[in-house]
């Protein structure tokens, strides 16, 4: 059996630079990912199975195009391999929630399908599958801090700052991400500035949390209570949200808020976890 973890992605900042003609939008967006996120375990099979457990199964039983299958069939085609798999997925992280679930998940597959075929990690036709599945899946393949450019697959390596303590929170709102990037205003505001990764990050901002909290206000109480929480360095909504992050300077202080938040707000998702 081979189990991969699908790192949860964060954007530390994502600015929105226009609209294309593909529908997508361009962006600039700083990716990290948190040490947590959904498992994927893969075991040759007689025949494909797919099994989704967890405690956020339950949002996607019933769509039968799921970003993990899409992916088994996208690496097979691909390599031009036959051979069947049996898949479950560990659901651990809300759905639609701007912290690249799917994706991540997608990623977590075909790195796993790599591994089985002794496929190396830098073939161009996995990187080719992995744009194909979706903007944030050649981030999410790699999990490794990076800006991402393009509609967010083009990426360029930065020093990242691992083992900082991150909380996520999300107050159980899927978003549609096509909806929110509809939303945008439409203006140029420019592109992430310079410097390492957390005054960058400081400086920036994420221009679809305004179309976000349009479509659900409750993001702001979430990114207000975030703000108040001693020891937060950065907080900000991720990618297309619901979810929102807070990085701390310690353990401690991420623990604390985590203990605030979850006592103001016990129907909301949280997650501690440090950066990887
Ligand atoms: C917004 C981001 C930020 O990292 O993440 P999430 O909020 O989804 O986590 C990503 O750009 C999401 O990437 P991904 O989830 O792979 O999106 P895709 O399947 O490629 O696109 C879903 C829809 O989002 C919109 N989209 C996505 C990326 C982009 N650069 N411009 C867009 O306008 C399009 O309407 C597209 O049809
Ligand atoms: N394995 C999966 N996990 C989560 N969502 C999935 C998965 N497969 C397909 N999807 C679909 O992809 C959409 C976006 O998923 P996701 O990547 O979790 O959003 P986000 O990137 O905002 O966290 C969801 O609306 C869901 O219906």
């Amino acid at each position: 059996m081979i189990e991969e973890t699908a790192w949860a992605k964060l954007n530390l900042a994502l600015h929105v630079r226009a609209r294309r003609d593909d529908g997508y939008h361009a962006l600039e967006t700083l990716f990290v990912f948190a040490r947590h996120g959904d498992q994927i375990a893969l075991t040759p099979a007689e025949a494909d199975s797919f099994t989704i457990v967890g405690p956020f199964a339950d949002s996607l039983t019933g769509e039968d195009d799921n970003l993990v299958t899409r992916a088994r069939d996208l690496f097979r085609e691909r390599f031009g391999l036959r051979g069947a798999v049996a898949i479950t997925l560990d659901k651990q992280l809300p759905v639609a929630s701007g912290i690249g679930g799917g994706s991540a998940d997608a990623a977590a597959t075909l790195r796993g399908l790599a591994a089985m075929h002794m496929v190396d990690m830098g073939d161009p036709r996995l990187i080719d599958c992995a744009e194909r599945l979706g903007s944030d899946v050649p981030a999410c393949l790699r999990s490794m801090t990076a800006l991402g450019q393009g509609r967010g697959e083009t990426l360029s390596a930065l020093a990242g700052m691992p083992g900082t303590p991150v909380l996520l929170v999300n107050p159980g709102v899927a978003l549609s991400t096509g909806q929110v990037f509809d939303g945008w205003d439409g203006i140029d505001r420019g592109p992430i500035g310079k410097g390492d990764l957390i005054s960058r990050a400081v400086q920036a901002r994420n221009d679809l949390e305004k179309p976000a909290i349009a479509l659900a206000p409750v993001i702001a109480d979430v990114l207000s209570l975030l703000e108040r929480q001693p020891g937060a360095r950065l907080v900000r909504m991720s990618g297309s949200g619901a979810t929102c992050f807070a990085l701390f300077d310690s353990a401690q202080a991420c623990a604390d808020a985590a203990s605030v938040v979850s006592a103001a707000h016990p129907d909301w998702w949280l997650l501690e976890s440090e950066l990887l």
